[in-house]
């Protein structure tokens, strides 16, 4: 884990997304883990998310000439052409898994010519971000903060005058999820690190145990060690004490609403407004007439809200309600490169992935990330071979079926 020398190499007996994970999890301190893989309640929505794709049946064409295959998105997505239809998710405090943390991800994403979403919780800047990634980087995620839109207006001018494209407004988080499991795991911040995007010492609203991030444990040695052997803290606008003594925590508007709030984003950028966290196809309508320029149906990761639909399963219903009006992306336990398949055969324009970025982060850096998209890339680019479609545009609804769609039909039709 060292950000600057030599870059790591990935054993060669690591062979798939599932390899890397189990060789992350050999070295990521508990606390991490617990972090990384924290869900909601009791984690019925992460598991999903996972099984879903496996209900999901190829049917392939052969003897199509697919000797050589095109994996590049048919239609721009944020005003530029990708080389994959596959993205990296916004997720926060990405020094925990590695010391460059977003800055090694951004800088994979760009090697790589795929794009990045950037937490606003984030140990590195907006501008450190994009300065690393390039055009890579082209959203901000956002939480509309309660009190406080002072603070998003001020991020949203910094993402403006860095090049970002896009704010992404996460949507299904009017509250933090009940996630018992981080709060049993004592999880705090490891105290050299910071949200470096505020110049005040703040808790954020999300992905961490509120109480006790002024309060809770130390972090340990161990932690420390693992979670950033070298990133030096950065300097505090505001010390610890006072920050703690004034409540300073960051609180996620709960009236966030479709009305006011997209009308207030509209007014103050001209940026780009994707919405994530749609799952109805009812909001994938309301996100249209209140002026989204696309939409991420995701549910996640299962953080917030237990035995709720997957981002797959609801996929249909909404590509339909959208009728090509803006581009649908998903995000979601996203792991091989059929997965990647099976949602473009479904519908979506562009797909995400959040937990496989900090394995290859953990494991080795900027490095591991560029080898978890190649990988995913690699598996696709075979998928697609096999599946007999030479370009994205030849993956089509009806190469995937359920097993039980397939047996009602019975022999009718032209299965
Ligand atoms: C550790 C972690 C932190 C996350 N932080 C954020 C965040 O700050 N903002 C956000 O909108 N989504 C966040 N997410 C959700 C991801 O953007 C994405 O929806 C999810 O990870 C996709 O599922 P996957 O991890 O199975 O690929 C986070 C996810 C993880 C795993």
């Amino acid at each position: 884990m060292n950000g600057t020398s030599t870059p790591p190499i990935i054993p060669r007996e690591i062979l798939s997304l599932k390899d890397l994970e189990a060789k992350c999890l050999e070295t990521m301190a508990p606390m991490v883990r617990d972090y990384l893989y924290d869900g909601a309640e009791e984690g019925h929505t992460i598991r999903e998310n996972l099984e879903v794709w496996d209900r999901w049946l190829v049917i392939p064409r052969m003897m199509r000439d697919t000797s050589v295959v095109d994996l590049t998105p048919p239609s721009l997505q944020f005003n530029h052409q990708w080389s994959l239809p596959l993205g990296i998710a916004p997720s926060a405090m990405q020094q925990l898994a590695h010391p460059s943390g977003e800055k090694a991800t951004a800088a994979a994403a760009r090697s790589m010519n795929i794009p990045f979403g950037l937490s606003t919780f984030s140990n590195y800047t907006i501008e450190e971000v994009r300065e690393s990634g390039g055009d890579s980087v082209v959203g901000l995620q956002m939480y509309l903060l309660e009190g406080r839109r002072d603070l998003n207006v001020e991020l949203i001018r910094r993402a403006e005058a860095a090049g970002y494209k896009a704010i992404v407004l996460t949507i299904d988080s009017p509250v933090p999820g009940n996630r018992p499991g981080l709060i049993k795991s004592n999880f705090v911040m490891p105290k050299h690190m910071r949200f470096r995007n505020f110049s005040e010492d703040f808790g954020g609203p999300l992905d961490q145990a509120q109480d006790t991030q002024f309060n809770g444990p130390p972090t340990t040695a161990a932690d420390l060690a693992t979670a950033n052997p070298e990133g030096p803290p950065a300097p505090l606008a505001v010390p610890k004490e006072a920050a703690k003594s004034r409540g300073n925590q960051l609180i996620v508007d709960p009236s966030i609403n479709w009305e006011r709030d997209m009308k207030w984003l509209r007014e103050t950028t001209s940026l780009e407004i994707w919405v994530k966290g749609v799952l109805h196809p009812l909001d994938a309508e309301e996100a249209i007439a209140h002026g989204a320029s696309g939409m991420i149906i995701s549910n996640h990761g299962g953080r917030q809200l237990d035995t709720c639909v997957s981002a797959l399963d609801v996929l249909p219903a909404i590509v339909k309600q959208v009728n090509g009006r803006v581009p649908v992306h998903l995000d979601g336990g996203i792991r091989r490169g059929g997965d990647v398949f099976k949602a473009l055969a479904l519908g979506a324009d562009f797909v995400w992935i959040g937990r496989p970025v900090w394995w290859g982060l953990e494991v080795a850096g900027e490095e591991g990330v560029r080898w978890v998209i190649q990988t995913l890339k690699r598996e696709l680019e075979v998928v697609m071979k096999l599946m007999g479609c030479r370009n994205v545009g030849e993956i089509k609804r009806e190469m995937v079926m359920t097993k039980s769609g397939l047996l009602s039909m019975g022999g009718s039709g032209v299965l």
